[in-house]
């Protein structure tokens, strides 16, 4: 194998303190995070976080300002060529190519990898089985389903074998069941040990799937790492719901005490109050109110959901 100069020791995907900056719009700002090889990453951000600027640099169809980024080991900026044999790039964005069929559609992206005669003709039949096109891979591009087009392009991105995949929106625009069986096919991939990005604006659609998330507004990142660890580490206040069995004013007055709650109220024989300390925090709580008389029936605990913890930590702002 060609080992370039610039090449890092690391395979994966890494961007190190990435910028791009268009005239006044600084579209990455100080990026960097790692995707181990084999692992699974979701980009998530509203419009015009970044995401498709960083993503394209990655595919070497643009240059950073500043920084670099590196796809199984190789930088964009010195050896864009073998970046382009690691990876493979499934764009937002879908051109439409009339009385082209779904067949000479990949068959063009294959000889432009450079492959031959048998070798080429079984990428094609195992793309096409792969992505669920075979039995229309005669049909005209022009005539495919949003779902369809989708699926065409993703295996327009594996004719190649890449070891890296990126993915920009793949879901965007496709019904719950094109999503799913989506979703099933990246997982295919990533636990086949190809290395993915794959980028959303909704958490939800990416959470299952990925190992790890990083969540990008107005050009920087803004939290990495799993679903649960940023999710925890955003968690500030759990409502809290006791039913008693005992007096609750009693059990009210006892909970005004402790600066971790706040805005308490009673119903009837409920609680109900903000806590701002994590799971153990919590456990004690109970066990000493318990211990202080308090004679509790029933204790819910409501985490923030995903997409509470995206609002949270995106604030919505759009560049
Ligand atoms: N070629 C360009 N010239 C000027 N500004 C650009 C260019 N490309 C992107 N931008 C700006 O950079 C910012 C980031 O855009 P980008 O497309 O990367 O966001 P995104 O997260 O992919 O959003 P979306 O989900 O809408 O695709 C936006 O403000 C956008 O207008």
């Amino acid at each position: 194998m060609t080992v370039g100069y610039h090449r890092l020791d690391a395979g994966g995907i890494r961007l190190q303190q990435l910028y791009r900056i268009f005239g006044r719009t600084v579209a990455v700002q100080d990026v960097s995070f790692h995707v181990p090889k084999g692992s699974v990453f979701g980009y998530i951000g509203p419009n015009g976080a970044g995401k498709t600027t960083s993503m394209r640099i990655l595919a070497t169809l643009d240059l950073p300002t500043y920084g670099d980024a590196f796809v199984d080991g190789f930088s964009v900026i010195h050896d864009p060529e073998l970046v382009r044999r690691k990876l493979g790039f499934m764009p937002d964005a879908f051109g439409s190519y009339r009385d082209v069929s779904c067949w000479e559609y990949i068959d063009f992206f294959a000889r432009a990898y450079g492959l031959i005669g048998r070798e080429r003709q079984k990428r094609l039949e195992w793309v096409t089985d792969f992505t669920g096109i075979r039995g229309m891979q005669h049909k005209p591009i022009s005539g495919l389903s949003k779902g369809m087009k989708q699926r065409l392009c993703l295996g327009r991105a594996l004719v190649h074998d890449p070891a890296v995949l990126i993915l920009d929106e793949p879901a965007a625009g496709l019904d719950p069941r094109a999503r799913i069986e989506l979703r099933n096919m990246i997982g295919t991939l990533g636990a086949e040990g190809k290395t993915i990005l794959v980028s959303s604006h909704i958490l939800t659609e990416l959470a299952e799937m990925c190992d790890s998330i990083g969540i990008i507004e107005q050009g920087r990142l803004l939290a990495t790492g799993s679903v649960e660890a940023i999710q925890e580490a955003q968690r500030k206040t759990r409502d809290i719901r006791l039913r008693v069995v005992s007096d609750p004013v009693a059990a009210e007055k006892w909970l005004t005490l402790h600066s971790d709650c706040q805005s308490i109220s009673v119903a009837g024989d409920t609680l109900r109050f903000d806590f701002s300390g994590d799971e153990e925090a919590q456990a004690d709580l109970v066990a000493a109110l318990i211990q202080d008389g308090c004679r509790i029936s029933e204790i819910h605990a409501h985490q923030k959901s995903l997409e509470d913890v995206f609002l949270h930590v995106t604030e919505g702002l759009v560049q």
